[in-house]
């Protein structure tokens, strides 16, 4: 079992210490060497609205996902991400787009390690430490959130755009380079607790332009200060699901789109190009074995709702899978109201970026009384009652006044 851990935790190293010199060279992915049989070849018959997959005729939506209004998709009648942000689509920056290049990189790469077959047990922080024992010339082996935050700060620190990262992953930002033009927020891999059952997990991340009015401060001020911008001056915002499939969903201030990961060319392919959170959904989503900590308004609201008795008559159903960005996904496929009343997710990594990108569908992000992105941050890893969803939900919701949960006693699991 500890030659199992330890080989583990050599192979991700490995993989940390050889992405840094790959990054520079825009690598391909996934390498050549495990590339499934391609389809690139299929995409040279390639007729938009169809695909086919091992012999199985797809209708798909790629195809529909045009770079641009303005513009044509690419030559095989996809867009990729990257085709999408650079000349093609979007056009934003050229340092952004290089940011960008590396982010989804790493998000990749974290995707690929979470359906490792060697991540087994390595999703737990407790009693790992001592796998390796003292005097061993060998690394431990790391829990997969540590090793997403490590992916993370390299492709961030490889990039040669990002001034500061704030991860929920280290206490305090960590500068990068006096002349990175972003800051980035992140949350490297929600959901980790989930990992061994092989549940959803996410990555959530917020850009920001670095803050050029600070440059004289001492580092610690500088970097804290760039880290607690308000929300309402994010760039860019962006979660990655790593599910049944891997799913890119991002925002640049102009409506929410989302792109799957393509494992046969290592492309994410613009599949949604305008998300819209459905005004109304049938569905609520929250940990209610908390019921009886939860404050009177919201238990009225869920009961009522669940009884059909709300402004949208019908029976409302639950989903819940403790996975944020997985319960987010959902709600803004299908509608409803993702919540975690308790003050339990942070506002500056996980909350104001998730706000954005579901604010730029349509919805709705608060924590039961103010709207999150108006929320000034005082604290890195400060938490909050979070509550995301379908405008007409949330206004119902918040009508009850009292939804924020104040028991938090420190629930066990
Ligand atoms: O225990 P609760 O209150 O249901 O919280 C579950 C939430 O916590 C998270 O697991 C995040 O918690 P951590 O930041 O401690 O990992 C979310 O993915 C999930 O939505």
């Amino acid at each position: 079992m500890i030659t199992t851990f330890l080989s583990t935790a050599q192979s991700f190293s490995y993989m940390l210490s050889t992405s840094t010199s790959l990054f520079h060279q825009f690598p391909t992915f996934p390498p050549k060497s495990q590339t499934l049989p391609s389809r690139t070849r299929l995409l040279q018959f390639y007729t938009p609205r169809m695909a086919s997959i091992s012999g199985f005729r797809v209708w798909s939506q790629i195809g529909q996902g045009d770079c641009s209004s303005s513009s044509s998709p690419g030559d095989n009648g996809f867009c990729s991400f990257m085709e999408y942000v650079g000349k093609r689509g979007l056009n934003v920056e050229d340092d952004l787009v290089i940011l960008l290049y590396h982010i989804q990189y790493a998000c990749k790469q974290i995707a690929s390690l979470v359906a490792s077959p060697f991540n087994y047990s390595l999703g737990k922080r407790s009693g790992l430490g001592s796998a390796a024992g003292s005097g061993s010339d060998r690394d431990s082996p790391k829990p997969l959130d540590i090793v997403s935050n490590e992916i993370i700060l390299s492709s961030l620190q490889n990039s040669g755009k990002v001034a500061v990262m704030a991860s929920e992953e280290n206490d305090d930002p960590i500068w990068i380079s006096d002349d990175g033009p972003y800051v980035v927020v992140t949350d490297p891999l929600d959901g980790s607790r989930n990992i061994d059952a092989s549940i959803p997990t996410g990555t959530i991340f917020g850009i920001y332009k670095r803050l050029e009015e600070l440059d004289n401060l001492p580092i610690e001020e500088k970097a804290m200060l760039n880290s607690l911008q308000s929300g309402t001056k994010l760039v860019a915002a962006g979660y990655v699901l790593y599910s049944s499939a891997t799913i890119l969903c991002t925002t640049f201030g102009s409506g929410t789109l989302a792109f799957t990961l393509d494992h046969s060319t290592g492309d994410f392919v613009l599949t949604k190009p305008s998300i819209k959170i459905p005004p109304r959904g049938q569905i609520y989503s929250v940990n209610d074995a908390r019921y009886f900590d939860w404050p009177e308004g919201l238990r009225r609201y869920i009961d009522t709702v669940r009884q059909g008795k709300g402004k949208y008559p019908k029976k409302y159903s639950a989903r819940y899978i403790c996975s944020l960005v997985a319960d987010l996904h959902r709600t803004l496929m299908y509608g409803g109201v993702a919540m975690n009343p308790r003050d339990h997710l942070r506002l500056v990594y996980e909350a104001n970026p998730l706000s954005f990108i579901v604010e730029q569908a349509g919805g709705r992000g608060s924590d039961g009384k103010n709207r999150i992105l108006s929320l000034q941050p005082v604290k890195l890893h400060q938490r909050l009652p979070l509550f995301l969803g379908s405008l007409e939900d949330m206004e119902e919701l918040e009508s009850y006044g009292n939804v924020q949960q104040k028991v938090n006693p420190g629930y066990e699991v």
